[in-house]
């Protein structure tokens, strides 16, 4: 898939699909270094804007290394672009290790991977069809 991507930070485009890697690293694109307190979160933009075709997201996703090191994940769990978004792409960064997170201006906060997803049609209906696990859930099986 071709997708159009502008880049108004001064990091490179990152080298996708290479090397078998589904993520795109995205950079903080910020004037100075910001600091990030246990369990505070921030907005860090990235610089850059892109165009998906329909049909397809993008996911914006933690970096295992800096969630397992600092703590440092994504407050919306995954970050969702729409097709239609031609906004710059921002990270919603939360800090939920114990010591304050500098961010400087070029770290790789957080990673971008495109997914194709399914077109739904709802159908409201007043009772679903029947099976063998029925409303049972979180883990009424047992561990
Ligand atoms: O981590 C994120 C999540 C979202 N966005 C941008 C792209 C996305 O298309 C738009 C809206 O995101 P979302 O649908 O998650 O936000 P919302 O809270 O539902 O707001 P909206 O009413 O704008 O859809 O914000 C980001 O830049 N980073």
């Amino acid at each position: 898939m071709k997708l159009e991507i502008v880049n108004k930070s001064p990091f490179p485009l990152p080298n996708y699909l290479t090397e078998g890697s589904a993520g795109i690293d995205l950079y903080a694109n910020i004037d100075e270094s910001m600091l990030l307190k246990p369990l505070e979160r921030i907005l860090i933009p990235t610089g850059i804007h892109i165009s998906i075709p329909t049909g397809y997201e993008a996911q914006i996703r933690a970096r295992s290394g800096l969630a397992l090191k600092y703590g440092i994940t994504l407050a919306n769990g995954i970050g969702t672009i729409d097709s239609d978004y031609r906004g710059e792409i921002k990270i919603i960064l939360i800090n939920l290790g114990q010591e304050d997170f500098i961010i400087n201006s070029g770290d790789r906060i957080a990673q971008m991977v495109f997914i194709k997803y399914e077109k739904v049609t709802l159908i409201e209906v007043n009772k679903l069809d029947e099976t063998k696990r029925g409303s049972g859930g979180f883990g009424h099986t047992g561990i």
